[in-house]
C-alpha cells in the first residue's frame, strides 16, 4: 500500500492531505430515481439532490434505508453511490439505441440506460462472472426492463457474432478499485501495483472489442473508480493511438481535475462521492457490420394455450406477440433481438412466468410492469401498511376480493402477484421476502 500513497502525493501534489483526510470520512451514499415509473419523488422523503445528475439524490444513510423500503423491491430506485451516477448520465441515449454493457455487474449503469430505452432499443447487460450476473439479472427484473437481455460470457465472446451492431457501449472496466477503498475493505485488501498492470491489460482488449462491436459514428463511455493512470489517461490514449476512435469531450465538472482534456476525475475530497474516471470516446472508422439473425419467437400449443386463458381471466392487456418458451419458462421477446447462440442467456427480455401443466403460475417481472387498468383485480396498500409488511414477509391476508389472480400495489406501484381463493395466498418471490 506505501506504493498507493506514493503515487497519489505525487499524483496530487498540495491536495494529497485533503485526500487523506477525505478517506478517512465515511463513503457517501446515493440512490437514482427509474425513469419508467412515474412521481417517485412525491412518495419519498426529501434528499439533497445530486448536483450533476437530475435523477439523483444523496441521503443520510443513519436516517434513511432506503434499501429497507418496499418501494426498493417495487423497483423504484436503485441504490449507487454518486460519483458512479455521473457515468450513465453522460450517455447520450436515444430511445430506440442498440446498448451493449460489457461489465454490467451489479447493474447500476444497466438499470439507468434501460430504463431510458423504448421498446425499439435494446440492452444487452453482460458480466464475465456468473454469480454476479444472477445479481445484474435480479436488479433488471425490479427495474422492469423488458427491453434488456442479460448475459453471462467474457464479452470479447460478442465480437464476430455482432461486429458493427451497437449504438452505445458501456465499459465500466474490472480495475485495481483505488476509488472504493473507503467504501470497501475488500478494495484495500487486495490492491498491488501488479494488479494495477494487469487490469491495464484486460481494459485494452476490451476497449479493442468495444471499436469492433460498434457501428460507424457509435460511441463508448469508459470507466473505472481507479486513480492509476495506467487505467485511465493511458488506455484512451492507446484506444486513439491504435484504433478509428476520436475523443468526445464530456462537460466539465465543477472541482474535477482532470489530466486530458474532455475527460472526468472525481475524487472524495472534491466530490461528495467516490473516485472515479470516465471518458467517452466516438467511432470513426468503418464497420464490418455483419448481420446478425434475429431471434426466433417459439411456444409449444400446450403453454400458449395456458397464457392465453391466464391473460383472459386475469388482465386487461394483450398476450405479447413475440413469445419465448424454454422447459416451460416463457418470454417476451422483441422483433430485433439477436440470436446469441452459444452466449450464456439469464434473462431474455421480460420474463412472464411459468407453463405448468394446465395453467401458468405469472411472475414477479410481469407484476412489476403492469398499471391498475392492466389488472381485473388488485389491492393497493400503504408503504407502512401492516398489510404490506406482511406481504413483503410471505403471510397470507384475508380475502375479500374477487377469486384468481391479482396485483399487490404499494402507494399505487405495482409489488406483486397475489391468488385469491378463501385466502389472498402469496406469491411474493421467496427469496425476497424479509
Ligand atoms: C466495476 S464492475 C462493474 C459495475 C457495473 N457496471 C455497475 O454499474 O453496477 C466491473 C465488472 O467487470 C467484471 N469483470 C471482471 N473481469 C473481467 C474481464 N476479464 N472481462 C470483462 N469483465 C470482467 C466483474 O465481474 C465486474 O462485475
Amino acid at each position: 500500500m506505501d506504493k498507493f500513497y506514493e503515487r497519489m502525493k505525487d499524483m496530487l501534489g498540495d491536495e494529497y492531505d485533503d485526500f487523506i483526510d477525505a478517506l478517512n470520512k465515511p463513503a457517501v451514499k446515493g440512490l437514482y430515481l427509474n425513469n419508467k415509473k412515474q412521481n417517485i419523488e412525491k412518495v419519498l422523503p426529501s434528499m439533497k439532490p445530486h448536483p450533476f445528475v437530475k435523477e439523483g439524490f444523496i441521503f443520510d444513510d443513519q436516517k434513511y434505508a432506503p434499501g429497507k423500503s418496499p418501494y426498493f423491491l417495487a423497483g423504484l430506485y436503485y441504490i449507487q453511490e454518486p460519483s458512479a451516477m455521473l457515468v450513465a448520465n453522460m450517455i447520450d441515449i436515444k430511445e430506440d439505441d442498440y446498448v451493449l454493457d460489457m461489465c454490467a455487474a451489479p447493474g447500476g449503469k444497466s438499470c439507468s440506460v434501460g430504463a431510458r430505452l423504448s421498446d425499439d432499443g435494446l440492452l444487452i447487460a453482460n458480466d464475465i462472472s456468473h454469480s454476479r450476473a444472477k445479481v445484474l439479472s435480479e436488479n433488471v427484473e425490479r427495474f422492469g426492463l423488458s427491453n434488456t437481455i442479460v448475459t453471462s460470457t467474457d464479452p470479447l465472446r460478442f465480437v464476430s457474432l455482432l461486429d458493427g451492431f451497437f449504438d452505445k457501449i458501456i465499459l465500466d472496466a474490472p480495475c485495481s478499485g483505488e476509488g472504493m477503498f473507503r467504501k470497501l475493505d475488500q478494495a484495500v485488501e487486495t490492491w498491488s501495483y501488479e494488479k494495477v498492470l494487469e487490469c491495464a491489460s484486460i481494459q485494452k482488449n476490451l476497449i479493442e472489442a468495444a471499436y469492433k462491436l460498434l457501428r460507424e459514428g457509435g460511441e463508448v463511455i469508459y470507466s473505472t473508480c481507479t486513480y492509476s493512470k495506467e487505467e485511465n489517461e493511458d488506455i484512451i490514449e492507446y484506444a486513439l493511438s491504435n484504433f478509428d476512435f476520436e475523443l468526445v469531450p464530456l462537460p466539465h465538472i465543477e472541482g474535477e481535475t482532470s489530466y486530458m482534456d474532455g475527460t472526468i476525475r472525481c475524487y472524495p475530497h472534491k466530490h461528495e462521492g467516490e473516485g472515479h474516471f470516465i471518458a467517452k470516446l466516438k467511432k470513426v472508422g468503418s464497420s464490418n457490420t455483419i448481420k446478425s439473425s434475429v431471434l426466433k419467437p417459439h411456444i409449444s400449443k400446450e403453454a400458449e394455450t395456458n397464457i392465453r386463458a391466464f391473460y383472459k381471466e386475469s388482465l386487461n392487456c394483450k398476450v405479447p406477440p413475440l413469445l419465448l418458451e424454454n422447459k416451460g419458462h416463457i418470454y417476451a421477446i422483441k422483433r430485433h433481438f439477436p440470436d446469441l447462440k452459444t452466449i450464456r442467456i439469464l434473462r431474455n427480455g421480460l420474463y412472464l412466468g411459468e407453463s405448468k401443466k394446465n395453467r401458468f403460475v405469472p411472475s414477479y417481472s410481469l407484476a412489476l410492469t403492469l398499471t391498475k387498468d392492466d389488472v381485473k383485480n388488485f389491492y393497493d396498500f400503504k408503504e407502512e401498511s401492516e398489510e404490506i409488511k406482511k406481504y413483503i414477509h410471505g403471510e397470507t391476508l384475508p380475502a375479500n376480493n374477487k377469486k384468481g389472480y391479482g396485483v399487490i400495489f404499494v402507494d399505487g406501484y405495482p409489488l406483486s402477484f397475489y391468488k385469491e381463493s378463501n385466502a389472498v395466498k402469496n406469491l411474493f418471490p421467496k427469496g425476497l421476502r424479509r
